[in-house]
């Protein structure tokens, strides 16, 4: 799904952008150098497309993002580099971008200092300056051209950070959103099939809610959302996800778990739920619903299968965890149930 990825990983996309305006800016000068009889330049600029066009399609094959900025980064610092010292001025302004680049390429602090050695190496070893004065000149611009980008870096950044929590975050209870869980699902079923590692998640609904609403107003409700929130959030791992499905009902996102270790798991939240979140001394309790991801199995299906457990938690009294069957011993249950009913 690296589509998808274009849309939810900002750095994803940048490197993607950038991959495609360094093949696109790069191939025609590369083909003026070898015209104009630069061979070496030439070979260059090919080598550095290469590069980037390698670093894009090893991570859009899943490949880490980082380690395809860094790659991309690097090749960029060492083209200009080099090119600045074989082509002079015409290789010295590629310096510039190549600046601003690396801080959509890579991390902003290490880009600061990708930057500055990248101009100072440049400043130091570059052909076509007039005079000691130019390659200081340069060193200088180059220095400053570095520092606005990590200003504004850094400004974009916290700004995106800021709308991404508004956009992803369910205010009340300050768990993840619905629209994050659409986005981050798909993501976790890609990521446990292409590890080959389990991943399940648990459909968990507030009991009787309404009559906490009903009975002690809508405020004490809101606070039992929040409690409810954080006491999950607190028994829960890092890389666990809780999201807000829709009024008192919640998903949670557990990589690395499979059917045999979830309800246990989600047995310890139900207790945990009931010990800790409360109205005038009564206990709140939740129903909870929990399903590991079949085998080609879709978002859709898999979710369906939770929430359909946590029905029947709730048909079965309430206060209770209903793992469903993983896709194995549901097909066997129905050939079992077929063969009776053949039998009968
Ligand atoms: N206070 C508060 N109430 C909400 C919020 N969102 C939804 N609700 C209420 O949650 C209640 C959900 O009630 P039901 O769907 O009947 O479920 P329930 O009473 O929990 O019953 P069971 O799920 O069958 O145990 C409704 O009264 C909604 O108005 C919210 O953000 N704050």
């Amino acid at each position: 799904m690296p589509w998808q990825r274009l849309q939810s990983d900002f750095r994803f996309a940048l490197i993607t952008l950038f991959g495609a305006l360094a093949t696109v800016c790069l191939l025609p000068i590369a083909g003026y150098r070898f015209a104009t009889g630069d061979v070496a330049a030439g070979v260059i600029d090919l080598v550095v497309v290469a590069v980037i066009a390698g670093s894009v399609v090893y991570m859009w094959r899943g490949g880490s993002v980082e380690w395809a900025g860094r790659a991309a980064a690097g090749i960029g610092a060492i083209g200009v580099i080099v090119v600045a010292s074989l082509v002079g001025l015409s290789g010295l302004l590629w310096t510039y971008p190549a600046v601003v680049a690396g801080f959509l390429l890579i991390e902003r602090r290490h880009a600061i200092a990708y930057g500055a050695v990248t101009v100072l190496i440049v400043a130091a070893t570059g052909q076509g300056f007039d005079s000691g004065f130019m390659r200081v000149a340069f060193a200088v611009t180059g220095l400053v051209v570095g520092l606005f980008a990590y200003i504004f870096a850094h400004r974009t950044e916290h700004q995106r950070m800021q709308l991404e929590r508004l956009v992803t975050r369910d205010t009340l209870t300050s768990a993840a959103n619905r629209r994050a869980m659409e986005q981050e699902l798909p993501i976790a079923v890609e990521t446990s099939r292409r590890g080959n590692v389990p991943v399940s998640l648990a459909v968990l609904d507030i009991d009787h809610f309404k009559r906490i609403n009903d009975g002690h107003g809508h405020e004490t409700g809101d606070r039992v959302l929040v409690d409810f929130a954080r006491v999950i959030g607190a028994a829960t791992r890092r890389g666990d996800r809780l999201f807000r499905y829709g009024g008192e009902e919640f998903v949670l996102l557990l990589p690395g778990i499979d059917t045999t270790a979830l309800a246990s798991l989600c047995d310890t939240l139900r207790a945990r739920v009931a010990d800790m979140v409360e109205v005038d001394g009564r206990p709140i309790t939740v129903s909870i619903g929990a399903a590991e991801l079949g085998a080609r199995e879709s978002v859709s299906e898999w979710l369906a299968r939770a929430d359909s457990a946590m029905y029947r938690a709730k048909r079965d009294g309430r206060n209770r965890v209903v793992v469903a069957p993983s896709q194995v011993e549901a097909t066997v249950v129905d050939l079992l149930q077929r063969q009776a009913a053949l039998r009968d």
